[in-house]
């Protein structure tokens, strides 16, 4: 079928790509031209394991890329991957996604025939229903329902996973009014994914699909607060909690995964979502206190880490290193990264900071902390270093061996646990 993806960043380059490799004629829209021209090229805007490889295949075939939106009039669908960032009180801000709406709309004022509109974006419950369809009907002159209708598709793929989480998903939500015609096209959209693989289709509402998505992200970065509160008090009595967690993990009803604790939970959705959740209850009327808690925790952890690294070394006026500057290994996206945190403390306490990641995630970081030394490899960040603070699980942090031997002070807090503690180091552990 014929699909547009209007916002082609983390989540729309690679969806656009995933529908094209599933056999659908897609086209993605974008206003940031340099994204564009790079999908016309072949190549992924974004760090992201198999999306090159993806775009690669499909651009100039069932994939291209325009800045014009009037292209999604010659598709019967749209996916709408649209940024919904926070405010600075936490709430969600709507307006650049409103604003899409509206470009979407005037283009289906021109359009014959039935469309519909997917929003993927992550928004508040109630959202589609009483902000965003009042928008298209308004843009277009048409009526939802009749000439067009919204659904919403929340995403929940991972970045540095993305494209294989998407070929693979656990589920697929679909929230709709029960429109037999817009479930039809939802399902020629998804069947070349969802029946090879059997994959669990949610049919809801569109307010609980909204909810569905919120309620996974702050369940997972409530799984994690409370392993990282567990972890902080493990440390209290000399116990590993990574022992402690493979053994819960076994139990079925806690399962293994995200089990890992550390210096916390960052990332472009985590923090953003828990935030809009807690800031969207609060204006209900409903006080979230296990959110602010969860959130609490969270926050702490980086503190936890400087002050572990401070039992060791008063850090004033000396080099110090941190190993991985992107939220997760696999991405370099630093957006709710722990590192910011790590080197805004470092920073207080007048350390001179020598940083490093091996993606470009140290180009975004160089435009919030220009007083950053950002060296090309970790052992040139350990070189001289009065203590090394590990933020990031990349791979290669656990090969570092005689690195720490160039340090001046080799003490080594490790907030993901990926460094494997030696002879010749001082090492400390987050939570073990
Ligand atoms: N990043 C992730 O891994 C995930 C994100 N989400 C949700 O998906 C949504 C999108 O997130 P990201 O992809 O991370 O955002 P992003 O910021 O990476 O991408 C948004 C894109 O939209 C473009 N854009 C802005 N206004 C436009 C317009 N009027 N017309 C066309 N393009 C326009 C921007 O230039 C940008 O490239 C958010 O609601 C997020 O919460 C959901 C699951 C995973
Ligand atoms: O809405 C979103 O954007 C996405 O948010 C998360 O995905 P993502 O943030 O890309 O990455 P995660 O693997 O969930 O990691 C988030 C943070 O938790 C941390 N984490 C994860 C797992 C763990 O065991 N311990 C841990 O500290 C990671 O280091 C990272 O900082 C969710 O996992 C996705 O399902 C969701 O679609």
């Amino acid at each position: 079928m014929n699909v547009s993806v209007v916002g082609s960043g983390y989540v729309g380059s690679s969806v656009a790509a995933c529908f094209a490799d599933l056999g659908h004629d897609v086209v993605a829209i974008d206003i940031d031209e340099d994204i564009v021209e790079r999908l016309n090229a072949g190549e992924s805007p974004i760090h992201e394991p198999g999306l090159p490889e993806l775009i690669a295949e499909h651009a100039g075939g069932r994939l291209r890329a325009t800045t014009e939106h009037a292209a999604l009039a010659e598709t019967d669908l749209t996916v709408l991957a649209l940024q919904t960032p926070s405010r600075e009180d936490g709430s969600i801000d709507l307006g650049v996604i409103e604003a899409g709406l509206r470009d979407v709309g005037e283009v289906l004022a021109e359009k014959e025939g039935y469309h519909v509109v997917v929003v993927k974006s992550t928004v508040i419950p109630g959202t589609t229903d009483e902000r965003f369809v009042p928008i298209l009907e308004e843009a277009s002159g048409k009526t939802a329902g009749e000439d067009f209708d919204v659904a919403v598709n929340p995403e929940f793929q991972s970045q540095g996973s993305a494209v294989d989480d998407f070929l693979h998903p656990d589920k697929v939500v679909w929230g709709t009014t029960g429109d037999e015609r817009t479930l039809a096209l939802l399902e020629e959209l998804y069947d070349p994914l969802v029946t090879p693989q059997d994959v669990p289709v949610v049919r809801t509402g569109r307010r609980e699909a909204e909810m569905i998505k919120y309620a996974n992200n702050v369940f997972l970065a409530s799984k994690l607060s409370v392993i990282n509160e567990l972890g902080n008090i493990c440390k209290q009595f000399d116990v590993d909690s990574y022992e402690v967690a493979e053994a819960i993990g076994l139990d079925d009803r806690i399962s293994e995964q995200f089990l890992r604790s550390g210096v916390g939970w960052g990332g472009s959705c985590f923090p953003k979502d828990t935030d809009a959740l807690r800031a969207a209850a609060r204006t209900s009327g409903y006080e979230p206190t296990l959110l602010d808690a969860v959130v609490g925790v969270n926050d702490g952890q980086p503190r936890r880490m400087l002050e572990l690294l401070d039992d060791h070394v008063d850090v004033a006026g000396k080099r110090v290193a941190v190993l991985g500057l992107a939220f997760k290994p696999g991405t370099d996206d630093i957006r709710g990264s722990r590192a910011k945190l790590v080197i805004e403390g470092l920073l207080d306490r007048g350390a001179e900071v020598a940083a490093y990641d091996p993606t470009a995630a140290a180009d975004a970081m160089a435009d919030l902390y220009p007083d950053v030394d950002y060296v090309a490899s970790a052992e040139e960040a350990l070189e001289g270093a009065h203590g090394a603070l590990v933020v990031t699980d990349w791979d290669e942090f656990a090969a570092l061996d005689e690195a720490f031997e160039a340090m001046a002070a080799p003490v080594v807090v490790d907030g993901r646990r990926i460094v494997e503690p030696r002879d010749g180091i001082t090492y400390e552990g987050l939570t073990w």
